[in-house]
């Protein structure tokens, strides 16, 4: 799904005022809890009962970051292989934040997660690309648990992503929503930067800095931007 951006103009001609969808896919095994905390940002709550992911769910929260509006759209992905092949090619397209979601109980969806990786390298998602790494269904955690936890922070900082300890159906939905949050800001100052950049671009009569134009071309491409 495109990115959109909708503005209106000031006297000058420049951008006073964007809103923006932007698409964060959520991945990781079946049953690590993707739906649930996808429902638990979007509705404020816990769901009773899941069901197994098929295909994909889309979940929509809008924010207000500093007086513009971001459509943050929640792509809640299958699990289960037969419930994914049909659907791969649509979740890696366009995509603007990533959230890999491991349960903590389960050592096996934490093994799994280079895969998922993987995954996302070979469908062209660079490390540019914003991401957040989740540790889910914190509620559980036992003594045992704390070796899985130190791996996956680890594992965070080596590649760059933000890490979470949270629980899906904790009392708290605080942590739940700041993975959301917090990936959406990173991704608002980016295409804040790019939009300096168009703007410098457009001003630039000769279109002398070469340099600047790559960089704003590629996120305008990535963005939308009106420049
Ligand atoms: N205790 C606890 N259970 C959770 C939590 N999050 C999810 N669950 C439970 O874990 C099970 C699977 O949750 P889902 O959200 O459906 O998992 P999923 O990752 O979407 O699974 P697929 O759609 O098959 O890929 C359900 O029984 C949930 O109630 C959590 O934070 N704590
Ligand atoms: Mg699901």
């Amino acid at each position: 799904m495109d990115s959109s951006l909708e503005s209106s103009s000031s006297s000058n001609g420049l951008p006073v005022r964007c809103r923006r969808t932007c698409k964060i896919i959520v991945i990781g095994d079946a049953g690590v809890g993707k739906t649930c905390l996808t429902h638990r940002f979007c509705t404020g709550r816990f769901p009773s009962r899941t069901e197994a992911t098929i295909g994909v769910d889309f979940r929509e929260k809008l924010l207000e970051m500093e007086g513009e509006k971001v459509k943050v759209q929640l792509w809640d992905t299958a699990g289960q292989e037969r419930f994914r092949k049909s659907m791969v090619q649509h979740y890696y397209r366009n995509v603007h934040g990533i959230v890999f979601v491991f349960d903590v109980t389960n050592p096996i969806s934490f093994r799994n997660l280079p895969l998922w990786m993987d995954e996302c390298r070979q469908h062209s998602l660079g490390p540019d690309i914003p991401r957040a790494l989740v540790c889910n269904k914190a509620d559980l955690v036992t003594p045992n648990t704390s070796v899985v936890i130190e791996q996956a922070r680890h594992l965070a900082e080596v590649h760059g992503m933000s890490f979470y300890l949270t629980s899906a159906k904790g009392h708290k939905g605080d942590l739940v929503d700041s993975i959301f949050v917090t990936l959406a800001k990173s991704l608002k100052s980016q295409r804040s930067q790019s939009v300096n950049e168009c703007v410098l671009r457009c001003r630039s009569e000769s279109f002398k800095i070469p340099a600047k134009v790559t960089i704003a071309q590629e996120t305008k491409n990535k963005w939308g931007c009106i420049c």
